[in-house]
């Protein structure tokens, strides 16, 4: 597995910059720190609706003692302070008696004001190089004068499913991978259903327009097991069968220049080497942190968990009372219907035979 994750590791950079409206980069990391331009606010202004007024004109006022203010100009929010006012008495906070403007409350200077550059000065960083773009971010962006930006755009990953089910099972892998891939901040070029056939495969490989492409099923060592012979005519098949379980029988290599990982086609086995492998690559594309992105509960084993020595173990888990996880089902086991009564997975290292019960795990949460 190391040798997997560093070849991983080696290869697989995120796609050069592009310079993208604001509308298609949530999500996206920023490829360059932005910085304001100008102050911001460039001048002080209302922050409230209401009156400007010179604050030590309102000193002493209150329900019961009315201030008349001399001078006084109405207002609303985002309005520029008009010149020689320095606060905003809320329209709540005065009362109008015929044409006279009384407050009552005082107000100290600047209330009700953002002053000039409160939100940002000349010069100053608004969002550092590197920053995954959030919804609020865009606004901010448009508020600095920014409509397009660049970003490191979301690697585009074409998911083939080669050969399909057999006996007439149903497709099962499409649309979790699909779901898996957006997660891990891809997005699906295109889920194409391939017979299996070694030459239409390779062509499916060899076609421009992905950055990653995710190849599942047919990687065993069957008759009809074509997916690794298919990369080894379009490019390279790098490594092929790892010491992982399940998803043993999956493969690494490169068509054209881009990486392509081969899941085998059984569903638990397509999961987990799609957590163990897949996600790993299409994050590191997203130039996301390599590393699992699931939610983790520290636990304690409520039953042995089995593991072969220089085998990564996948363990499906349910957590229970006091934090004490219990698997599902074991690492072999087909099918998803054990994933789906599990709360998450317990990985037990190649180096380890296994944990005892009451030994500390971490569980890695499906959800
Ligand atoms: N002699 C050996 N045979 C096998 C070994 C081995 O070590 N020695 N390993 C077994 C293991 S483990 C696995 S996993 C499979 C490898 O599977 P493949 O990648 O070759 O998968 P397929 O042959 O395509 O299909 C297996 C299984 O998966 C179902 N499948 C395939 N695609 C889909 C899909 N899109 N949706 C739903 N189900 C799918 C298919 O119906 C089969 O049941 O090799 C073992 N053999
Ligand atoms: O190699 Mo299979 O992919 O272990 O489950």
């Amino acid at each position: 597995m190391t040798e997997a994750w560093a070849w991983i590791d080696g290869r697989i950079v995120p796609p050069p910059a592009r310079v993208l409206p604001l509308a298609e980069c949530a999500g996206l990391r920023l490829a360059e720190a932005v910085v304001a331009t100008g102050d911001w606010p460039p001048a002080a202004r209302a922050a409230v609706d209401g009156y400007a007024v010179v604050a030590a004109d309102t000193l002493g006022a209150g329900s019961y003692n009315p201030v008349p203010l001399t001078a006084v100009a109405a207002v609303t929010a985002g309005d520029p302070l008009p010149l020689g006012y320095d606060a905003v008495v809320p329209f709540e906070a005065a009362q109008a008696v015929g044409p006279v403007v009384e407050a009552i409350d005082a107000v100290a200077p600047g209330t009700g004001v953002e002053r000039q550059a409160a939100w940002a000065g000349a010069g100053s960083l608004l969002l550092p190089a590197g920053r995954r773009l959030r919804p609020g971010d865009l606004g901010l962006l448009a508020a600095a004068g920014r409509g397009v930006v660049p970003v490191l755009p979301a690697p585009r990953v074409r998911i083939l499913l080669a050969g399909g089910p057999k006996a007439g099972a149903p497709e099962q892998l499409g649309a979790m991978l699909a779901a898996l891939v957006g997660r891990d901040g891809g997005v699906v070029e295109a889920v194409d259903a391939v017979p299996a056939d070694s030459d239409v495969l390779a062509e499916a490989f060899a076609r421009p327009g992905a950055d990653l492409i995710l190849s599942a099923g047919r990687t065993g060592t069957g008759p009809d097991d074509v997916a690794p012979a298919a990369l080894a005519l379009t490019g390279s098949l790098d490594l092929h069968g790892l010491a992982m379980r399940p998803g043993g029988s999956a493969g690494l290599g490169l068509a054209g220049g881009v990486p392509v990982l081969l899941l085998p086609g059984e569903p638990m086995a397509a999961l987990a080497a799609y957590e163990l492998l897949g996600g790993r690559a299409v994050r590191r594309a997203a130039g996301r942190p390599a590393g699992l992105p699931h939610a983790t509960v520290e636990a304690v084993t409520a039953r042995k968990l089995v593991s072969e020595i220089g085998c990564l173990d996948l363990h499906r888990v349910r957590l229970g009372d006091g934090g004490r996880v219990e698997p599902a089902a074991s690492p072999g086991w087909p099918g998803l219907a054990a994933a789906a009564r599990a709360d998450g997975f317990v990985l037990i290292g190649a180096e380890s035979e296994g944990v005892p019960d009451g030994a500390p795990v971490t569980m890695y949460s499906f959800d």
